[in-house]
């Protein structure tokens, strides 16, 4: 039996997943932009500074969206990690 409600809830959530993953696509999409100017410039991929900066604010904006901060941290820990294998995949790329 069709859940009307349920539908248009899901419906909703369908659309705020696509845009997480824009999102996601363009902070992606930066890591090339930084990558080059690291090896221009011959600055570490790392940089945990900004990471440690990354994370405080995330852990701030967590408190004031209501979300819990962990969540917030495991995420952004995910998107940083992954953007830095980005980094490292297209400098090795530059290398061929
Ligand atoms: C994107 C950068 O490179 C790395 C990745 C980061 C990120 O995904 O936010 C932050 C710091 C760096 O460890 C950067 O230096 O800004």
């Amino acid at each position: 039996m069709e859940h009307k409600e349920l539908k248009d809830i899901r419906k909703r959530i369908d659309e705020i997943d696509k845009k997480i993953l824009e999102l996601v696509a363009e902070r992606n999409r930066l890591a090339k932009n930084v990558a080059e100017i690291k090896v221009k410039n011959n600055i570490p991929i790392d940089d945990k500074e900004r990471e440690k900066y990354i994370y405080e604010r995330i852990k701030n904006l967590c408190n004031h969206y209501n979300i819990d901060p962990n969540f917030g941290l495991k995420l952004f820990k995910l998107l940083i990690e992954h953007n830095k294998e980005l980094q490292r995949k297209y400098i090795e790329t530059l290398k061929k």
